[in-house]
């Protein structure tokens, strides 16, 4: 948290704060496994998903708006300058966007909820899907499986996309959001396939400028807002291993770390081997996604 800044609000790893008109997205070098937010940050991973979002919004300019106005901490507001260093390479100012209450979120693969859904009905977020699906099984064509918001702690609540027409009050903005993931997140897929990363699902935030248009807002398709699955090892029917928090994950339910997942206490530290090798890995999607050596 910076103070002195105007704070409006914090997820688990990102702060936003209110700079004029406009927002700052700040992301740290937090990380969250098991629903917890580690006391051992990642050195730079805030600043490597920021210049991972920038990339993508570059890539996807064509398709949708983006929120943001530079995030370049020289072109930032001269109130920010006393932040500088700190705000380098991790920050975003945006645009203050009407945002909608809508998780828009795109499968590619079924796993997670999605994967619970189907296994108990067949579908996901109500829709059918074709039999023999397993977990980390490809879709022919992504889904759209939209949720409502829940408070800060609380896990969003999947909702058909009728129930969200409904919610919303605007089923033509409905099928605009619906649409929209759709297109971004296939167009997304298949960049990250070709460069050895399987985009496995993945969280947009849409807003609206004053006028009106429909923006992409938040991070995009970043490990943080997707399930990021190192193409080389999948294999459907079993859990995927995760291209960023496989590490963490696996060193945390180790004997070595001393830690019951299933127990209400909280992870322990991580030793300093699982931190650099985390770190390396958010370089590795970095540098493999934009082809361009992170600094
Ligand atoms: N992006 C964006 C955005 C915008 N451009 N205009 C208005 N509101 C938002 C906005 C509101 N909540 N969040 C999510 C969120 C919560 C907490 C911390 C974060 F970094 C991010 C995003």
């Amino acid at each position: 948290m910076i103070t002195g800044l105007n704070h409006l609000a914090s997820g688990k790893i990102r702060d936003l704060y209110a700079v004029g008109g406009d927002l700052l997205l700040v992301a740290s070098d937090r990380i969250s496994a098991y629903d917890y937010v580690l006391e051992s940050e990642i050195p730079d991973k805030g600043r490597i998903l920021t210049q991972l979002s920038m990339w993508w919004f570059g890539q996807l300019a064509d398709l949708v708006p983006n929120h943001v106005l530079t995030a370049d901490v020289d072109e930032f507001p001269a109130e920010l300058a006393p932040y500088k260093d700190e705000l380098r390479g991790r920050a975003m100012l945006c645009r203050r966007l009407a945002m909608v209450p809508v998780e828009c979120v795109a499968r590619g693969y079924l796993t997670g909820s999605g994967l619970a859904e189907y296994e108990k009905n067949g579908t996901a977020n109500g829709v059918p899907l074709p039999a023999g699906l397993v977990d980390g099984s490809r879709l022919d064509r992504p889904i759209f499986t939209p949720a409502m918001k829940a408070e800060v702690g609380a896990h969003d609540e999947n909702v058909t996309f009728e129930e969200m027409a409904e919610r919303t009050g605007d089923p033509e903005l409905a099928a605009r959001l619906k649409d929209l993931t759709l297109a971004v997140y296939s167009r997304a897929r298949d960049i990250a396939e070709g460069r050895g990363i399987l985009l496995a699902d993945t969280k947009f935030e849409f807003g609206r400028l004053p006028g009106g248009t429909l923006v992409l807002a938040d991070e995009v398709l970043t490990p943080d807002s997707s399930r990021f699955w190192p193409a080389d090892q999948w294999h459907p029917g079993r859990a995927q291993p995760s291209f960023d928090k496989q590490y963490v994950r696996d060193w945390l339910t180790s004997p070595a770390s001393g830690w019951d997942p299933r127990s209400d206490t909280p992870p322990p530290a991580l030793p300093e081997e699982v931190v650099q090798a985390t770190r390396a890995r958010y370089v590795e999607a970095y540098e493999r996604l934009t082809g361009v050596k992170f600094v």
